[in-house]
């Protein structure tokens, strides 16, 4: 079995797939190391392999490797930050510096998609990519995402303040809010999709040949019928770690 995990700065996503790399075997979402060692004990799945991208600080993913090879007996395999990956060239001016899951997502959405593309990936941060047809990575941008927005608001406010239960409920709708958790939630996911229609506005004047969209990260589904024509693929993260780190 190979152990595939997407550090992220707040959650650490996991799962374990088959030998051959066909099969998901199981998965999850942690919020810390110690979770994600629970979630693995409690799963009584046998690791042979492990595979990892991590945004943390480095200190932070070393003290991860060392533990998941001390309690799994695995070698531990991390992807790099590369200038060319899978007919696809890095656009940064120095390509050391692009975060290595939004490296990964659009190695995976040029796989999946075999044209031009444009990944859009909302976590903590949200992240649109443009890949040309080619291969060549435009660059892209970098927003806050929705977790970030609604603390912002919180801590540098003194009467916005409501609970995550009233806040899951405000989203049910877009009407304008009657209440500070439907107007700040409504309003952060509003800012977002506007900021993913502005992406798809600039892919089609960017790529008038056609391109594919794809959608991931966690809150990937409340963009998703603001952008019909996008492809929802939640492991594309882990797509892109198949091919920057293939296991022999
Ligand atoms: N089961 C879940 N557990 C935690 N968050 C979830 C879950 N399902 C959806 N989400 C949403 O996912 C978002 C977090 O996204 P995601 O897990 O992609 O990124 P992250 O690890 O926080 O950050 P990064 O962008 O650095 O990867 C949260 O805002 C939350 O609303
Ligand atoms: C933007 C995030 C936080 C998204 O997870 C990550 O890709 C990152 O830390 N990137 C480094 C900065 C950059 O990509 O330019
Ligand atoms: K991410």
């Amino acid at each position: 079995m190979i152990l595939e995990l997407d550090c992220g700065n707040s959650f650490i996503k996991w799962r374990v797939i088959s030998p051959g790399g066909r099969e998901r075997i199981c998965a999850g979402i942690v919020d810390s190391d110690d979770g994600l060692f629970e979630a693995l004990a409690g799963s009584g799945v046998k690791v042979q392999r492990c595979r990892l991208v991590s945004v943390r600080s480095d200190a932070e993913t070393e003290q991860l490797v060392t533990r998941l090879k001390a309690s799994l007996g695995v070698e531990v395999v991390c992807a790099q930050s590369s200038s060319q990956v899978g007919g696809v060239r890095n656009g940064y001016h120095d390509y050391q510096r692009l975060g290595l899951d939004r490296w990964l997502a659009l190695l995976g959405g040029y796989h999946l998609g075999q044209r031009a593309c444009l990944v859009v990936d909302l976590g903590t941060a949200v992240t649109a990519d443009f890949v040309s047809a080619d291969g060549e990575h435009l660059g892209g941008f970098i927003c806050p995402g929705l977790p970030l927005m609604r603390d912002q608001l919180s801590t540098h406010t003194r009467r916005i303040r409501y609970d995550r239960e009233v806040a899951l409920a405000a989203l049910q709708e877009l009407e304008p809010g009657r209440s500070t958790a439907e107007a700040v939630e409504r309003g952060c996911l509003l800012m977002l999709r506007g900021f993913v229609a502005e992406q798809l506005a600039q892919a089609r004047s960017r790529f008038p040949g056609g391109f594919e969209v794809f959608l991931t990260g966690g809150d990937a589904e409340l963009v998703r019928d603001a952008v019909p024509e996008a492809q929802v693929v939640p492991d594309l993260v882990f797509v892109g770690l198949a091919i920057a780190c293939p296991l022999s």
